[in-house]
């Protein structure tokens, strides 16, 4: 049985009040919700020391959205795996199609912070999907499988093993367009494929989770379907009861 996870990636939103906010209302309401989901929330890293004392107690875990390729030293501005992981982040969110986009990270940029997160002991939850060019013009299979060769295939079988994957179509990120669930579907299943290629049995067991404009008036459609196992959520995750009610698109 894969485990089912909805994961919050509050990107550059709330001021820290806002967020302990936010994570305090995901903590009132985690009851009512199936315990078989796993919510995890990545809030902007100035939150993290503070969201973590607002989660403690719960089983909702806490997530960073990005973290640096080196390990210490003189990169300004840059924050390691070590620090987030101090602060109580389990989960690292790496190669997410705005860290693509607006600040150039490829392959090789991803190998690096994907090595920094297992030395540190944080699981990744590695991004992958296509824009709307690449969809049109019939490429989003091959954009992916690239994306997971290029990366996730140099990690050993025990470092996969941890591994959760998000599938964001571009096109559909904070556009209000979804995809649909068979297109998701149809996906999720090719990308399985292509983790089976290299790690084989292990694939069946990897969380893939579906990302862009995932709401909870099309959770349950998406969830339900048979290679989708959670979502990413970006901007229904920064209400609380949206998030909760997208969780509720398990079933018990
Ligand atoms: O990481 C989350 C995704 O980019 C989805 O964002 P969205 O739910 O606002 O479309």
């Amino acid at each position: 049985m894969r485990k089912k996870i909805v994961a919050g990636n509050w990107k550059m939103n709330t001021l820290p009040a806002e967020g302990v906010e936010l994570a305090k209302g995901v903590v009132a309401g985690r009851g009512e919700v199936c315990s078989c989901v796993n919510f995890i929330v990545c809030p902007p890293f100035t939150h993290l020391s503070m969201v973590a004392e607002a989660l403690k107690g719960s089983d909702i875990a806490l997530g960073a959205q990005d973290c640096a390729t080196e390990a210490k030293g003189a990169y300004t501005g840059e924050i390691a795996a070590s620090m987030i992981a101090a602060l109580g982040c389990k989960y690292v969110i790496l190669g997410h199609s705005e860290r693509r986009q607006y600040y150039g990270e490829t392959s090789a940029t991803l190998n690096k912070k994907m090595a920094q997160a297992y030395a540190n002991g944080l699981v990744p939850i590695y991004c992958v999907g296509e824009n709307l060019e690449e969809r049109e013009a019939g490429k989003h299979f091959d954009v992916v499988k690239a994306q997971i060769e290029e990366v996730v295939y140099n990690l050993t079988e025990e470092q996969y093993k941890e591994l959760v994957i998000a599938y964001e179509p571009v096109w559909a990120i904070g556009t209000g367009k979804t995809a649909t669930a068979e297109q998701a579907q149809e996906i999720h299943a090719y990308i399985r494929t292509v983790l089976a290629a290299k790690f084989g049995a292990a694939a069946q067991e990897t969380a893939i989770l579906y990302g862009g404009s995932c709401k909870p008036s099309n959770a349950a459609e998406i969830f339900a379907k048979e290679d989708v196992d959670g979502g990413l959520i970006g901007g229904a995750a920064l209400k609380a009861e949206d998030f909760l009610a997208i969780g509720k698109g398990f079933s018990k």
